[in-house]
């Protein structure tokens, strides 16, 4: 009688998958399946099994998808997914397809209705009012931070001059917190050392919680998360993290009182990001709970990512003496020892180029998840509303097969015109919901790389480095440098 009962749930259970399936392809013709998809499963048993290893998945997915010319599709569960690597359908389908997938639900406790995790529908007003906080005057008014913090960089890692390989990666990411707070928020709140360290090491347990809830989909259920015991664990990294953002604003209400606020950099009035919001709060026209949440999002997507592509171009550099020695002579002959200031930037064209190689073999986002919550025309196919698209920059950026493990690094395809900085190129993502941080980004790691590789001359072994994609792609192992003082 229970078998009986068995075959016909899973009866049901196949008929309603191919009711559905069949609807979302109802009338188009699909792409070709990705490579290794099974007839009604799709790429579930793939998914599930790289729960721990989602960097293969997302390798066999990418260059699955560029083999069959650009786009592919396969199922997930109920759902399906389409697989876009070639440049333009990645433009098309990254301007209509606004919604960001509902794999970021799941950082909400923690950053709540913030710009990254907001819906499509107040995603315009979001961006609108936060834009000019990133505009390139305010950029330039934080040359200073800029330029200071990379020198305290510069000591921070001296005990290591002429020593053996260590982790880069540890002072890159707290001296990018700490820019970003003085920065972005005006205040240095990293004197106390453990509560960074502390923070910092909630957010590395936080985000592998969380993206591996998208695969390991029983603990989607509240009850069963509960029941295991990662909701209580969740919720003690969720009161660091939160910790963190109310202690920012707490000191930087202080530090407003009475204080008279700096409006004017480079002739055009600016308000550094949390001075706008703090602003319009004061105005009325925002509640608190928005503020902690934007503060929560800055500092979530605002300083990992920036020191994950210093930390990558390090290991570059040190893997390419000729490139770091050809991107010194330009240092040297465009600043010579003297700080970075805003006429420079346009003239360091080599540490541009630099920036952009790293960004296209190692970049720090390497998948562009969305909804796609309407029918949309690509080149020669569409996709169906009700299905999910992943853009990956891997592929997108060089139109080519996958290339990030090999040590094929040359800036001077970007300046030969081989390799475009153009709409379509990835690596701070692309269309309209596109990276709000980019220009501080790159500006931020032109100065510190500046005065990095004018201090020190870098070495790094590439033959060892292994990454690993959560959310951002990370080196994990094998990318310590050694530094030598240059004379
Ligand atoms: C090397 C550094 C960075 C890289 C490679 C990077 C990359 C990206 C990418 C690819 C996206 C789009 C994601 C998607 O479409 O799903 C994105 C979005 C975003 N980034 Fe960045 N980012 C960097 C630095 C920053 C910085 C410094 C900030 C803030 C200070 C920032 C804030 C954001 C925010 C808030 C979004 C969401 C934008 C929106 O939905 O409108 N990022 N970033």
């Amino acid at each position: 009688m229970l078998s009986l009962i068995l075959i016909y749930v899973l009866v049901v259970c196949l008929g309603f998958v191919i009711l559905k399936r069949a609807r979302s392809s109802r009338g188009h013709a699909l792409p070709p399946l990705l490579p290794g998809s099974l007839p009604i499963i799709g790429y579930t048993i793939q998914v599930v099994s790289a729960a721990r290893n989602q960097f293969r998945l997302l390798k066999a997915v990418t260059s699955g998808s560029a083999e069959k010319g650009g786009i592919t599709t396969t199922t997930f569960g109920t759902e399906r997914y389409y697989f876009i690597t070639d440049p333009q359908d990645a433009v098309t389908a990254a301007n209509s397809c606004l919604q960001r997938h509902y794999a970021f639900d799941f950082c909400k406790p923690w950053l709540g209705d913030g710009l990254l995790t907001t819906s499509a529908e107040t995603w315009k007003s979001h961006r609108k009012l936060l834009s000019p906080a990133f505009s390139l005057p305010v950029i330039h008014g934080l040359l200073e931070v800029f330029n200071s913090q990379s020198r305290k960089l510069l000591e921070e890692v001296a005990p290591h001059d002429g020593k053996g390989p260590f982790d880069h990666d540890v002072y890159l990411t707290k001296n990018a917190l700490e820019t970003l707070c003085v920065g972005t928020f005006g205040i240095n709140i990293i004197d106390d050392e453990k509560f960074t360290q502390k923070y910092i090491k909630s957010l590395y347990e936080i985000i592998p919680m969380v993206t591996r809830k998208f695969v390991e989909v029983w603990s989607q259920s509240d009850f069963l998360y509960k029941l295991s015991g990662l909701k209580e664990k969740e919720d003690q990294l969720l009161d660091t993290l939160h910790s963190m953002t109310d202690k920012v604003l707490q000191e930087k209400k202080l530090a407003r009182k009475g204080k008279e606020i700096k409006k004017e950099v480079t002739g055009i009035e600016y308000r550094p990001f949390l001075d706008l919001l703090l602003d319009l709060s004061e105005n009325g026209e925002l509640s608190d709970q928005y503020i902690r949440e934007e503060t929560q999002t800055i500092i979530a997507s605002g300083f990992e990512t920036t020191s994950n592509q210093l930390t990558s171009t390090l290991v570059l550099l040190g893997a390419h003496p000729e490139v770091q020695e050809k991107m010194y002579e330009e240092l040297i002959d465009v600043l010579q020892d003297r700080d970075v200031e805003k006429e420079d930037l346009n003239k360091l064209v080599y540490t541009n180029a630099v920036i952009l190689e790293s960004l296209r073999l190692f970049p720090t986002v390497p998948c562009l998840l969305r909804c796609v919550d309407k029918d949309v025309k690509l080149k020669n196919y569409t996709m169906r509303a009700g299905s999910y698209c992943s853009i990956s920059p891997l592929v997108v950026n060089v139109n080519s097969p996958w290339k990030a493990e090999t040590t094929h690094f040359e800036p001077e395809k970007w300046l030969n015109g081989e390799y475009k900085n153009n709409s379509e190129f990835a690596g701070f993502g692309l269309g309209k919901r596109g990276c709000i941080g980019k220009t501080y980004a790159m500006t931020m790691m032109k100065v510190v790389l500046s005065h990095f590789i004018r201090r020190y001359r870098v070495q790094a072994d590439m033959s060892q480095v292994r990454v690993k994609f959560e959310f951002l792609l990370k080196p994990v192992s094998g990318h310590e440098i050694r530094i030598q003082r240059r004379n």
